[in-house]
């Protein structure tokens, strides 16, 4: 497979390969050190202030509940998206969320048009288990998750062997999920009972059917 290959190079050629790591089939590759330590420091603060965050309400049970994180969505004018119900209408490309998109472009070669921004304020903050399978990104679709902050728990689980494989997220770390990932594994970021910090993750994503909503859920 042809981004294998490309990333096994990444990995040996390049300094932000350093320490890279192959799971799960070699389906998902992990950067530990994609960028350094001021530069996470510094997109930190940035995105936190740059994006439209918003504690989004989700139904579970017939019941309107809050998501436990806040979360963004940017990207180009059409990006359009459902995700766990929801309607997402892209904002526009802040200056860091572009700084950022073209290193990932570079390394995944690939053209990212969207990205979902996740900021789990504490411990409490999590995302339970799921896939980025929705139709909108297509077959096998390449996704591009940065960590800023906090350290978390990454967890995987087959869908049909049960095998697990947990991940330590570091701050300026990058996971690249592509080829059967989405098909075969589940993943989520669990609580953590311990006093946390925040973190803020993006996860490039490339919409290549777009999911145009009836109703904007943006006032
Ligand atoms: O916060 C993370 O690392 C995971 C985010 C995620 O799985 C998603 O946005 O689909
Ligand atoms: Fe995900």
């Amino acid at each position: 497979m042809a981004i294998l290959k490309k990333l096994q190079r990444f990995v040996t050629d390049n300094p932000q390969g350093q320490g890279g790591q192959f799971y799960c089939d070699d389906n998902l590759l992990y950067l530990p050190q994609c960028f350094s330590e001021k530069q996470a420091r510094e997109l930190y603060s940035k995105l936190a202030m740059e994006l439209r965050w918003r504690q989004e309400k989700i139904a579970m049970f017939g019941k309107q509940v809050l998501i436990p994180r806040m979360q963004a969505w940017h990207g180009n004018p059409e990006s359009f998206y459902r995700y766990s119900g929801l309607d997402l209408i892209p904002q526009a490309w802040t200056p860091a969320l572009l700084q950022v998109r073209q290193q990932l472009d570079t390394i995944a070669g690939t053209d990212f048009n969207a990205v979902l921004g996740n900021w789990y304020r504490d411990g409490q903050d999590s995302m339970g288990w799921h896939s980025d399978d929705e139709k909108a990104l297509g077959r096998y679709p390449v996704i591009a998750s940065a960590s800023f902050g906090q350290e978390r728990r990454f967890c995987l689980r087959h869908k049909s062997s049960g095998e697990k494989q947990t991940i330590l997220l570091r701050s300026g770390s990058l996971i690249l999920m592509f080829g059967s990932l989405q098909e075969n594994w589940q993943h989520s970021l669990p609580k953590s009972a311990k006093p946390m910090q925040g973190r803020i993750n993006l996860t490039y994503r490339t919409i290549v059917h777009p999911v145009k909503p009836k109703a904007s859920n943006y006032e």
